[in-house]
């Protein structure tokens, strides 16, 4: 594989590659030059006094280690390039190969993966590449040229002097796997410690708040110190297979003195033959321990060459091979008969028609975990369907040039990523060669102008950090301003206002409302309150569009989306979203409550207090005490399993009107299940021992929760 790599870096710089080779050369012929010269200079210049002779050999070697000093230059030069040349191409490559990528690749690659990749195994591989071309290419042609004079000066002894160069190479064969593993099991724990740097990063807050630096300190340390002890043992390991070829060296150096002294004395060997036989086999000798220097660069690559494999040969999930170009739609996009997995064999979306015409407003609502996301991936291409097409205006979007399809849609996620730059650069993205006009027009009509407007700094204030210093709401409207620069046919939605808080939310809503009379709005979302201001809603529920129609309409057949309604109904939200109650009468419709008459629910609504949490909370954890009740008020938060080995898995995802740890309401029994939010969530929580005078006095509220303890059990 490295060898494979060094033959197409060769031919990728060939002119780079001729400078260091004639630089090679230079530098080989001065080498045996000099160590050849004393034969010359004490046989045929200083033993017979003839100061002509003296002076040609001297005269030549001054014009060749000139010679060599120049070419010298000129090939540390192009090695420099080449080297430079060499981390941006591979560097180049793996962006190119991940900007292809999709879902699956980032959910097996995480950030610190990859930056290891780009940070540690490239110049790994690079370095090993230069190695082996600049110094291996020479230490290889001066072993080969320095052999081929000593068998003609002393045949016999540079047969022992081969025979023994075995000495140097056994050090490799004897720690090669184990500098292997070790290399192996460093990058593991790179790769760890990289992404705890950006886990780190990324939820400093929650750290900061919840007070887990002491345990993310233990976690990095921990990291830290198995990385320490693997490194010790990698670079002694890594240091004994340079060190010991060196003894080799000087054994073999002592056998050969040994033996030629005596065909010396022999007279076999003249003085001026055994000192320059001495200095051509030190050349020797060091191009040797050359080679076995470069061996653990060589294993070391191995390892980096393995790992960056390992991602250059992850195929995209999605090909973008369409030749022609979509042409401006109209008239409705469409999924036919899809069937799509994200994991082979577990149907998300099985043999789903769906049909979105392209006019006004259109929310696809759906039970958590119905493929709501997963269609707008596929709209947008994300990813392809395994079975079936999906169409606009009839087109099957695998046909058309990939950029033709993204020129006509926009998107707005819940998460909008802000890039670091100015809010101006943050906006052209999708259009760098917009004019200030379309800036403002774009940003008018995400009515953002204004505010951004007032910004000491206006469309030049700098984003910092992801957008920090934006509220939840200016970022959002900056990211549909981005989204609007585009001139979108089509503005797709996932869950875009859902994260914000109610206000902003309202707000945000009514302007998306009314640029749904100039383009067509798809949206995902689980707030229905939004969903009933669109001029049509799909459910979907199971991977399948169970109803369809206008709000009204919907409510009308008393279905699931009925339901789903109802479930959302019932809470008082205080102006800035920041505390909310329930009213009694949608306690009533929690299975343990039916029954019990007005006067109690009224009391039991008033003992509810309304908390807020950030995302990525755990609320509590499995096996904890279970104290308290909690009704989700607004916000998504996943339930977790965790098995007795510690494997850890989602089993349910609750959203606005759902409810969960209710048996807390009757007796401490420990957690199920862990908790933890999804998106910023206003939970209502009544606690246990609030509760319990309550229940005393209402034995129906006990029977209902008996009867669901027993069915969990
Ligand atoms: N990247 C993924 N890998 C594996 N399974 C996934 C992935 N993304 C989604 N799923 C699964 O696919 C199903 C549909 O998910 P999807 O996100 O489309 O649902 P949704 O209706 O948008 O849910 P939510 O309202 O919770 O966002 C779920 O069972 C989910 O667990």
């Amino acid at each position: 594989m490295l060898w494979k790599t060094i033959v197409a870096s060769v031919r990728s710089s060939p002119f780079f590659i001729s400078v260091i080779v004639f630089g090679v050369l230079i530098d080989l012929v001065f080498r045996y030059l000099s160590s050849l010269s004393y034969k010359y200079l004490i046989d045929k210049a200083l033993l017979p006094r003839d100061l002509e002779a003296l002076a040609i050999v001297i005269g030549v070697l001054v014009a060749m280690g000139l010679l060599n000093v120049i070419t010298g230059v000129t090939s540390d030069y192009a090695k420099a390039r080449l080297d430079a040349q060499l981390l941006m191409g591979y560097r180049s490559a793996l962006f190119r190969h991940m900007q292809a990528q999709t879902h699956r690749f980032y959910e097996r690659f995480q950030f610190g993966d990859l930056l290891a990749r780009y940070f540690d195994d490239i110049p790994g591989i690079q370095h090993a590449v230069l190695q082996v071309f600049g110094g291996g290419l020479l230490s290889i042609t001066s072993v080969a040229i320095g052999l081929g004079i000593l068998f003609t000066m002393e045949w016999k002894l540079t047969l022992l002097a081969l025979i023994g160069s075995i000495l140097l190479f056994l050090p490799y064969r004897m720690l090669k796997s184990r500098s292997l593993a070790l290399a192996d099991t460093y990058y593991t724990h790179l790769d760890q410690f990289n992404g705890l740097i950006d886990e780190n990063m990324k939820a400093y807050r929650v750290i900061r708040v919840f007070d887990m630096r002491h345990s993310m300190l233990a976690k990095v340390e921990g990291t830290l110190r198995t990385m320490a002890s693997v490194g010790v043992k990698r670079s002694f390991v890594d240091a004994n297979l340079n060190r010991l070829p060196l003894l080799g060296i000087s054994i073999l150096t002592a056998i050969i003195l040994a033996y030629g002294s005596y065909l010396t004395f022999d007279g076999r060997l003249s003085v001026g033959e055994f000192i320059a036989y001495n200095f051509v086999f030190a050349t020797v000798g060091n191009s040797m321990y050359g080679i076995a220097a470069i061996l653990p660069y060589v294993l070391s690559a191995k390892t980096n060459l393995q790992r960056l494999h390992e991602v250059m040969e992850w195929k995209p999930d999605v090909t973008e091979q369409g030749a022609k170009d979509l042409p401006a739609v109209h008239s409705q996009i469409e999924l036919c008969d899809v069937t799509f997995a994200y994991v082979p064999g577990e149907l998300v979306l099985q043999h789903l028609d769906l049909s979105i015409p392209l006019s006004g407003y259109t929310s696809i609502v759906g039970p958590s975990g119905s493929g709501k996301s997963t269609v707008l991936q596929l709209l947008l291409r994300f990813a392809d369907p395994e079975d079936g097409a999906v169409m606009y205006d009839g087109q099957n979007i695998r046909e058309v040039q990939y950029a033709s399809l993204l020129s006509q849609v926009g998107i707005v996620f819940q998460d909008s990523i802000l890039f670091l730059g100015s809010i101006r650069e943050n906006i052209v993205i999708g259009k760098p060669d917009a004019t200030d006009e379309e800036v403002e027009e774009a940003a008018r009509a995400a009515e953002i102008h204004e505010t951004i407007e007032a910004f000491q700094e206006g469309y030049q204030t700098l984003v910092r950090n992801h957008g920090d210093n934006l509220s939840g709401g200016q970022r959002q409207r900056i990211a549909l301003a981005r989204a609007l620069l585009r001139r979108p046919h089509i503005l797709f939605l996932d869950e875009a206002t859902s994260a914000l808080d109610p206000d902003t939310e309202q707000s945000v809503n009514k302007t998306i409302l009314s640029l749904s009379r100039s383009m067509t709005i798809v949206s995902v979302t689980h707030r229905l309150a939004y969903a009933a201001m669109s001029d049509r809603i799909i459910v979907l529920d199971k991977g399948k569009v169970t109803e369809s129609g206008p709000h009204e309409q919907l409510l009308e057949q008393h279905g699931l989306y009925h339901r789903m309604w109802e479930k959302q109904q019932g809470f008082v939200l205080s102006r800035g979203g920041g505390s909310a109650r329930v009213q009694a009468e949608r306690l009533r419709s929690l299975p343990f409550f039916q029954g019990i008459e007005q006067g109690a629910l009224e009391q039991i609504s008033q003992l509810f207090i309304a908390e807020k949490f950030e995302a990525g909370i755990t609320i509590f954890e499995q096996d904890d005490p279970g104290e308290t009740f909690y009704l989700i008020a607004r916000g998504k938060v996943e339930i977790i399993k965790t098995t007795d080995s510690g494997i850890r898995s989602r089993v349910a995802v609750l959203a606005d009107g759902d409810h969960f740890g209710e048996i807390a309401l009757m007796q401490n029994i420990p957690r199920t299940a862990s908790v933890v939010t999804l998106m910023p969530c206003l939970l209502l929580s009544l606690s246990r021992d609030h509760f319990h005078p309550l229940m005393m006095s209402y034995s129906s509220i006990r029977e209902a929760l008996e009867a669901t303890l027993k069915m969990r059990v």
